[in-house]
């Protein structure tokens, strides 16, 4: 039976109730705060130290005690500059999947289990784990089910994680909504982070006004936003980086209003099309990467021969929607706008999430011209 548990402490009202739930219910438990990013915010605050201060004040109160680990250098190396990288290819990546996949999910987890020698580690994440606490080994691949708050529900952002990294998980918020875990921090004094504001923005890096903080480590490089249709030069950006597909470009000389349809590095070229339901920002079929599978393999089977049925969601805030997988394509049953590149194709069936793949591109339902192509 798992009895020692390593739960991730962020300084937030998740994590503190998570340790809080693990330690009723009679685990050791063990907090640790992870240090991923050490630069100053925007409001010249050190990223974390306020953080840092919230994790201790609970642990305190919680009694349990609190370790911290310094992973800025792997988090500069497997994230960040990969999510830089990305973005200089004409690519949107997903950071927070590429955090819990290498940090959170691995060398966290690597840490508490190899180094500090604890039988799983626990995050307030809002998935579920269709093992439960009680079992010694996994009979099966373990799934990750959606929670009962399908609002908050986070399992779009660990669907990159390993199978193996799931099976040493605890999600102890996976039954509840985010409401009741406010309600319970208050009960058990810890209403400071209850009423604390939630974390947004680029994992552990915060909120930042985008343009000016990606410019700190892209330079800029201009280049020509060319209408799909016509192929005619139609105005001129800093660099394919500060750009997303579907994204609305105000092109002064032009009155109708112009989105991004698809960008190409070779030539730094921005393709844009009139209109927020151009065809050319529409996709059916999307050509994606290797799949991180994390349903069973009789599931995948299943899946891939096109005879159990799978939904598709390419954004956290996306419904889903019904799809076919085929090899390395996705054919969805209606057409999507602004599917974009770097990003992930998330599928589902009812209660869980079966796993993920990159989006290398989407065909859109109308090609670019011939003469779009040629400028
Ligand atoms: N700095 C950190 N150190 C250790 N674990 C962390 C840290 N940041 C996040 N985590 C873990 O990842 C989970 C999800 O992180 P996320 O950034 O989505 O925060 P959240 O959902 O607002 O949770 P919380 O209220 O605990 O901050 C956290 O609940 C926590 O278990």
């Amino acid at each position: 039976m798992l009895r020692n548990v390593v739960v991730g402490m962020s300084g937030g009202v998740d994590s503190a109730v998570s340790a809080h739930l693990l330690k009723e219910r009679g685990f050791n438990v063990l907090g640790v705060f992870m240090r991923n990013w050490d630069e100053h915010d925007e409001a010249g605050r050190c990223s974390g130290e306020q953080d840092l201060k919230d994790a201790e004040w609970a642990c305190q109160r919680l009694q349990i005690e609190l370790r911290q680990v310094n992973y800025v250098k792997q988090y500069w190396t497997a994230v960040f500059s990969q999510f830089l990288e990305d973005y200089q290819l004409g690519l949107t990546p997903n950071p927070d999947i590429l955090c819990n996949k290498h940090i959170k999910f691995d060398l966290f987890q690597r840490h508490a289990l190899d180094t500090l020698q604890y039988d799983a580690v626990a995050t307030g994440h809002y998935a579920r784990n269709s093992r439960g606490d009680y079992l010694e080994q996994p009979l099966e691949r373990v799934r990750l089910l959606i929670p009962k708050d399908t609002f908050k529900d986070q399992t779009f952002f660990l669907s990159g994680i390993a199978q193996a990294a799931l099976q040493r998980t605890m999600f102890p918020l996976g039954g509840l909504l985010k409401d009741e875990v406010k309600q319970l921090a208050r009960r058990i004094g810890l209403r400071r982070l209850a009423e604390k504001r939630e974390s947004t923005g680029i994992c552990f890096v915060g909120k930042r006004d985008f343009k000016s903080f990606i410019s700190e480590y892209i330079s800029a490089k201009p280049g020509n936003f060319v209408d799909v249709d016509s192929g005619e030069v139609v105005g001129s950006h800093e660099g394919i980086h500060q750009w997303t597909v579907g994204q609305r470009c105000r092109l002064s000389s032009y009155l109708q209003p112009y989105y991004v349809a698809h960008k190409e590095a070779a030539s730094n070229t921005i393709y844009v099309a009139a209109g927020h339901e151009h065809p050319a920002l529409h996709c059916k079929r999307i050509h994606i990467g290797a799949i991180n599978w994390l349903c069973s393999e009789s599931q995948q089977q299943l899946i891939s021969q096109g005879s159990l049925r799978c939904r598709f969601r390419f954004q956290h805030t996306k419904p889903l929607v019904d799809c076919e997988l085929r090899a390395d394509e996705v054919l969805l049953q209606e057409p999507l706008r602004a599917i974009t590149p770097g990003q992930y194709a998330v599928f589902y069936d009812d209660v869980a999430c079966l796993g993920a793949a990159r989006i290398f591109h989407g065909e859109p339902l109308q090609q670019q011209s011939a003469v779009a192509m040629k400028s």
